[in-house]
């Protein structure tokens, strides 16, 4: 018989978008997704808005019973049940209310972007270390089997060294008058909010340069890239398009990520436009068929296939007894989960000092573009009275 699967104790820190969806797939059976090591449990969710939204978000989840709803974060963290705080407030917060639960001695799933610049990525990792707490990046696509397949594929030298990996991430929302659909004060282009094209979006086409380019190579020959960035700015400050080249001299090897607001990776809906990453070695190619951030294809052109391309099918299973939910951030959850049973401070497939070399790269494009934001959400200081943290101000 097998034994029982090390069950981890979930509190949810805000009851926005991406909550609800990370949420559901928490609460999906595991054995869905032939999953049987480990399992999850919600035990509480905390809206720094008011404890009607925590509870209006756990009747939306079709939240078990008994689950504690709580009316400010301050509370959740403090739950002695919780194992694990997921936080998912915009990136302005990471930094603040991810220090909040490691304060608290809680080990932590932080949303994209990390924070809003290294140095606040540098102070997370300090402060997780020096409490000995698991941390972890929510960059949920590094952990699909399809990601796995395919830096094994890499690994495996099917396609040769790597000289080249290119990767879009952009979304068409282009308005009228020089506008984009967004509202100024939407968390896409307020800075106030660390909006932006690159934090939000452009960070999944770094995360295909750098699972390729950074993550595989050998310890003994890592190498941070060389930065050289574009961007336009929205007339809120934040960027609307940015395009950024990495250099890593010593492999002889570039990317090009890019992100957009206006123009879309796949115009038509429908994948008509072709890959949205490219994976270049001398013997061929590997296309990954976007979104960047949730792909469920690839195909594998090789130098000498003669026209004959393998196209590998990747789809995220869903759950039929729970609503067919499953998003696929599941399998970032179920990577917590083992990391928490062996006893592990932080993910290998992303290690802490790879996130900081990805805010690194960050910072250095939205310094070369002008981008600034508010001292509020840019200070490495921690203040549990931060308003970004009580949501009052
Ligand atoms: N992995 C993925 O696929 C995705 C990741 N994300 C990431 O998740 C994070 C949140 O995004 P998303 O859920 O779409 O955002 P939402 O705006 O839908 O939700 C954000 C939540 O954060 C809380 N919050 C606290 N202070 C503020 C504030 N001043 N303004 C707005 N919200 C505030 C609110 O919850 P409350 O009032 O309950 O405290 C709010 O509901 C971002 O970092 C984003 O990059 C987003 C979408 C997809
Ligand atoms: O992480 C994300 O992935 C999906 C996008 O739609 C969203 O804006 C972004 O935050």
């Amino acid at each position: 018989m097998a034994s029982q699967p090390f069950t981890v104790k979930w509190g949810i820190m805000a009851t926005g978008g991406i909550a609800q969806t990370f949420t559901k797939d928490l609460l999906t059976n595991p054995a869905s997704r032939d999953v049987d090591d480990v399992a999850h449990k919600l035990v509480a969710v905390a809206s720094s808005s008011s404890k009607d939204s925590a509870a209006s978000f756990l009747e939306k989840v079709k939240a078990p019973e008994g689950v504690k709803a709580y009316g400010s974060y301050a509370e959740l963290v403090n739950n002695a049940d919780v194992d694990i705080v997921y936080v998912a407030t915009p990136h302005s917060h990471h930094f603040q209310n991810t220090m909040l639960a490691l304060e608290a001695g809680k080990n932590v799933l932080c949303e994209k972007a990390f924070t809003v610049n290294a140095a606040q990525a540098r102070k997370l990792v300090e402060t997780a270390k020096a409490k000995n707490l698991f941390l972890m990046e929510a960059v949920w696509t590094r952990y699909f089997p399809l990601s796995v397949k395919i830096r094994e594929l890499v690994q495996s030298g099917a396609i040769g060294p790597v000289y080249r990996v290119i990767a879009d991430n952009s979304v068409g929302n282009d308005g009228p008058d020089g506008t984009v659909t967004f509202p100024d004060e939407h968390r896409m282009v307020n800075p106030d909010l660390a909006g932006g094209a690159l934090l939000d979006l452009g960070i999944y086409s770094l995360t295909w340069l750098f699972q390729i380019l950074y993550h595989l190579q050998p310890e003994s020959q890592k190498e941070a890239p060389k930065t050289v960035a574009a961007i336009n700015k929205y007339r809120t400050g934040a960027d609307e398009m940015t395009n950024i080249i990495l250099q890593f001299p010593q492999h002889k090897s570039m990317g090009v990520a890019m992100t957009a607001l206006r123009i879309a990776t796949d115009t038509d809906g429908k994948n008509s436009g072709g890959p949205a990453i490219k994976i270049q070695g001398p013997l061929g190619e590997i296309q990954v068929v976007g979104p960047a951030f949730r792909p469920q294809q690839y195909r594998i052109v090789k130098k000498d296939c003669d026209g004959k391309v393998e196209v590998v099918d990747c789809p995220i299973p869903t759950d039929a007894e729970r609503g067919y939910w499953g998003h696929g951030m599941f399998w970032e959850a179920d990577e917590c989960a083992r990391c928490l049973r062996d006893g592990k401070k932080e993910s290998a497939t992303l290690p802490l000092s790879e996130s900081i070399v990805i805010m690194e790269v960050m910072e250095e494009a939205l310094k070369q573009g002008d981008v600034q934001y508010p001292e509020l959400i840019t200070t490495a200081v921690f203040d549990p009275n931060s308003s970004l943290n009580t949501g009052k101000n």
